[in-house]
Order: structure tokens, then sequence, then C-alpha cells
């Protein structure tokens, strides 16, 4: 007698989000997004205040993807690309996403924490809340430490967690997975292995122009990796453009005779090399794009919608 053919599962509706994963300095954001990504792709950049909205992360779990996201300094955001990375980041934003607040249990309710909780009791956006580095200290502390954040601020879910020796890892990621709004992925799997170099690669050269150009260029430039090719001898052509807002920034980007560009580039490289552990042959480009982030459809390609 043959078997009966097993049944044939529903084909998975994808469901992708963003997750803003916000904590005051040293709660472990970094070690958690490690943590949940398997891999090191968190970058640091030696100018926080200039820190923008940032792709931390992007993680595949159970059909889903999550798209953890940084959380953007204190500035006053007056464009409308940097309103709505704040009104993603800090409420607004589709209320399907969430805020994932991590908080160093040992260290507890400190002034920071107040401040942020604060600031995200204003935002509809639900809250979760992840008590980290519970290996640090007695389990009878964690209650009232969850109930005392509690009338902070209104807490949707709460997690006991250990970034660092990855306990209660797995129910959150389960938990972020199913309730990822259903859509369409923002990032082509075939893409993802790949991305976190190409967020490295990016991420270099905006450090150098930061470092190399003063004034108005560098908030007004952002920069993409538009491809990423492994070569047979082991070393990788990178191609990375530069979005500027209007051509004198080109202009003083670009420098004399390409001299500043080219700077920026050869210190880029040698930065990359250093972190790849291998050559690298670094492309840049420079463009104008007058107006670029007041575009919608390149807001909506982020998966950002703006609060207005
Ligand atoms: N014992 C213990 N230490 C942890 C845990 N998670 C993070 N840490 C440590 O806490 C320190 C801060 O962690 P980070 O991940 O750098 O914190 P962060 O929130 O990204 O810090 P900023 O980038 O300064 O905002 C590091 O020394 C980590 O090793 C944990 O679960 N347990």
């Amino acid at each position: 007698m043959s078997e009966a053919p097993p049944p044939t599962a529903p084909p998975l509706q994808p469901r992708c989000g963003l997750v803003a994963v916000v904590g005051a300095p040293n709660a472990g954001k970094s070690t958690l997004v490690n943590a949940l990504a398997g891999t090191k792709v968190s970058i640091v950049s030696p100018k926080p205040q200039t820190t923008r909205f940032r792709i931390r992360a992007v993680v595949m779990h159970a059909g889903a993807q999550i798209i953890l996201v940084d959380t953007p300094g204190i500035f006053a955001p007056r464009r409308r690309l940097d309103r709505a990375m704040v009104a993603a980041a800090w409420g607004g934003a589709q209320d399907a996403d969430r805020t994932l607040l991590i908080v160093d249990a040992r260290a507890g309710v400190t002034d920071p924490v107040r401040a942020i909780c604060e600031r995200l009791a204003q935002s509809p956006r639900p809250v979760w809340l992840a008590l980290n580095k519970v290996d640090l200290i007695e389990p009878p502390r964690l209650l009232p430490l969850a109930a005392e954040l509690n009338t902070l601020l209104k807490v949707e879910e709460t997690f006991m967690i250990s970034a660092e020796k990855q306990r209660g890892l797995d129910r959150l990621l389960d938990q972020l997975a199913a309730t990822m709004p259903a859509g369409p992925y923002l990032f082509p799997e075939d893409e993802l292995s790949d991305l976190p170099n190409r967020m490295l690669a990016a991420e270099i050269v905006r450090e150098q122009i930061l470092r190399q150009t003063h004034e108005e260029v560098p908030h007004h430039a952002t920069v993409e990796t538009e491809s990423w090719q492994d070569r047979k001898d082991g070393s990788v052509r990178v191609d990375c453009t530069i979005y500027v807002g209007r051509a004198t920034q080109k202009a003083i980007l670009i420098g004399d005779g390409g001299a500043k560009v080219k700077a920026i580039g050869q210190s880029a490289r040698r930065e990359l090399e250093a972190l790849l552990e291998r050559r690298v042959h670094l492309f840049l480009n420079v463009k104008d794009r007058p107006g670029w982030d007041e575009e919608r459809g390149r807001i909506r390609a982020l998966g950002l919608e703006d609060e207005g």
C-alpha cells in the first residue's frame, strides 16, 4: 500500500518590517544585533552625532525579513528624508513595526533610560522591551525592573535576554518574525549574503567623506554600494556611488582634478582591505541629484514613510 503524499504546505506569505533598536549607551545594542544576525555587521562610526538612520542588519527568520535599524542621533530633522528617518525610528511609521528597547538589567532605570522611555511613550509605535545582561543579575530582580519600566511607558512584550550568552534570543526572533507585516522583502534574498559587506563599504566611504570634507557636504552625502564582485584572484571590485544634493557639493567632493575623491577612495580602500583582509578595487562615482532626498519613491524604497 502506498503512502499518501504529504500535504503540501501553503506557500508562506513573505513578511517584512523594520525594527528600531533603541537603548542607552552600553545597553548591548550592537551585541544583540550581531547575535541576531549571526555575523558581525554592526559598524561603529567615529562621529556618533552625525549618525543618521541606518540599517544595522537584515535577519531572515521563519519566512520574515526583519530589518534592524539604528536610531538616529538627536538632530533636528530638516529634510524630508531625515524627518522620515526620525519618524520611522521614533514612531509614526506603520504600526505593525516595532521598537525594541534594550535595557541593561544590571544598570536598571538610569537617567538616559528614563529619557528614552519618555520619548518613546509619546510615540504610537508598539514598544517591546528586552532586559539584557540577565546573566549578570539575580532573577528575582527582573520582574520589579520590568514593572518599573512599565510605569514609564506601555510595553507590549517583555523579553529577558543575554545578548552575549545568546540566551532568550530564539523567542525574541520568533515573536519578531511573527509580527512583521505581510509584504515583499525589501532586500532580495540573493543579495543578502553580500549585504553586510555592501553596507560596510558604503559606511567606510561615508566615514571618509566625514573626515575629509567639511561643512555642508557630509550631511548631504549618501553612499550606496552599487555592485560587489568577487574576483578569482581573491580580490574584490566594489563600486560605490556618492549622492549629493547639489552641483556645488559635487564639485567640492571631486576636488581639483579629482584629488579629493581620490583621497577619499584611497583611505576607504585601505581601511576596507584591512577589515576584509583581501585586496580591494574601489571605484567611487559622485552624482548630484538635486532634491534626491525629497524623492518620495526613494523614501518608500527604504521602507520609510514620511510623517506628514
Ligand atoms: N555580561 C553581559 N555583557 C553584555 C551583554 N550584552 C552586551 N554586553 C556587554 O556590554 C557592553 C556594551 O555592549 P554594546 O553591544 O557595545 O552596547 P551598545 O548598546 O551597542 O553600546 P553603544 O554603541 O555605546 O550605544 C559590551 O562590553 C558587551 O560585551 C550580556 O548579555 N551580558
